[in-house]
């Protein structure tokens, strides 16, 4: 028993580093199903694979993301990402959205907060999944997969293809890092929700995907984020006088209505909740 408890606390203890200093971590012996990760990348594989007609009878709504297309695309003058995207929502009951619960349980934790605070204020909370293939690009130099982008989630899941080349690479003191893929793992970041409610103690971290100029590469990202409906802000447990209160509150909904409206531009969305006085970070 002692030691389930000292792998508890040692585990909290990792993910508290990890959020503080980078805001990304990998998850290693998630426990999910391979069967259930396998079957999803073969569906996603296939569907990219299939005639550009036959995807495009599930076109991305205006003013989403779901659907199939490129979303965040708002001018002809745009330069375009080298990604297709397939987003949909995800029932609630899906196993994935489990471990994505346990993840923001152990994050609440590691705050010093009871386990279950961000679910029982998330209320239904919102699960989405988006699929990016990037084909391979001539020219990998000129072009990016996705735009350097935080996301609008508390937590993001990412699982990547296959013999994944490197695609994935986070900004780290200026410098893009790229995040070695591990088979059948899952990356694990915070988003911008998150950054919200612990008043910037944990934050969401710039990241964005390369090309390949002969691979191609799939990811499966789910998005764990509060209902549309909920009003947020941050924590009264995490604001004092040595970190006076960074965000306003704000409706979730609204918060997302603004970011799925506007380009990918680094942290940009982020300053529809910044106290402007301090914008420092
Ligand atoms: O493909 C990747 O590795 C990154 C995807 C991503 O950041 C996103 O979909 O928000
Ligand atoms: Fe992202």
């Amino acid at each position: 028993m002692k030691g389930d408890k000292d792998e508890h606390f040692s585990e909290v203890m990792q993910v508290k580093t990890a959020c503080e200093e980078w805001g990304f971590f990998q998850v290693l012996n998630h426990g999910v199903d391979l069967n259930v990760l396998e079957n999803m990348e073969k569906l996603a594989k296939d569907f990219f694979m299939l005639p550009l007609h036959e995807k495009q009878k599930h076109p991305m709504a205006p003013g989403t993301v779901q659907g199939y297309g490129q979303a965040f695309v708002f001018s002809e003058n745009q330069k375009l990402d080298w990604c297709n995207m397939f987003a949909l929502g995800v029932e609630p009951s899906c196993i994935r959205n489990q471990n994505s619960g346990h993840r923001v349980r152990l994050t609440s934790v590691s705050l010093g907060l009871e386990g279950e605070v961000f679910e029982e204020m998330f209320g239904e909370a919102v699960q989405a999944a988006r699929m990016n293939y990037y084909p391979p690009c001539s020219r990998p130099d000129l072009v990016l997969g996705l735009s350097p982008h935080s996301d609008g989630s508390a937590l993001t899941v990412l699982q990547q293809g296959k013999d994944s080349t490197v695609g994935l690479q986070i900004l780290k003191v200026q410098t893009w890092l790229p995040v070695q893929p591990i088979q059948n793992e899952f990356v694990i970041n915070i988003g911008d929700t998150l950054e919200v409610l612990t008043n910037g103690k944990y934050k969401s971290v710039e990241h964005r995907a390369v090309t390949h100029k002969e691979k191609d590469r799939l990811s499966i990202v789910t998005f764990y984020a509060p209902s549309y409906k909920i009003e947020l802000g941050p924590m009264p447990e995490l604001v004092d006088e040595k970190n006076p209160c960074r965000y306003r509150r704000y409706n979730h909904g609204e918060y997302n209505k603004h970011y799925v409206t506007n380009e990918l531009q680094g942290k940009r969305t982020l300053d529809f909740a910044k106290i402007q006085s301090n914008t420092s970070n």
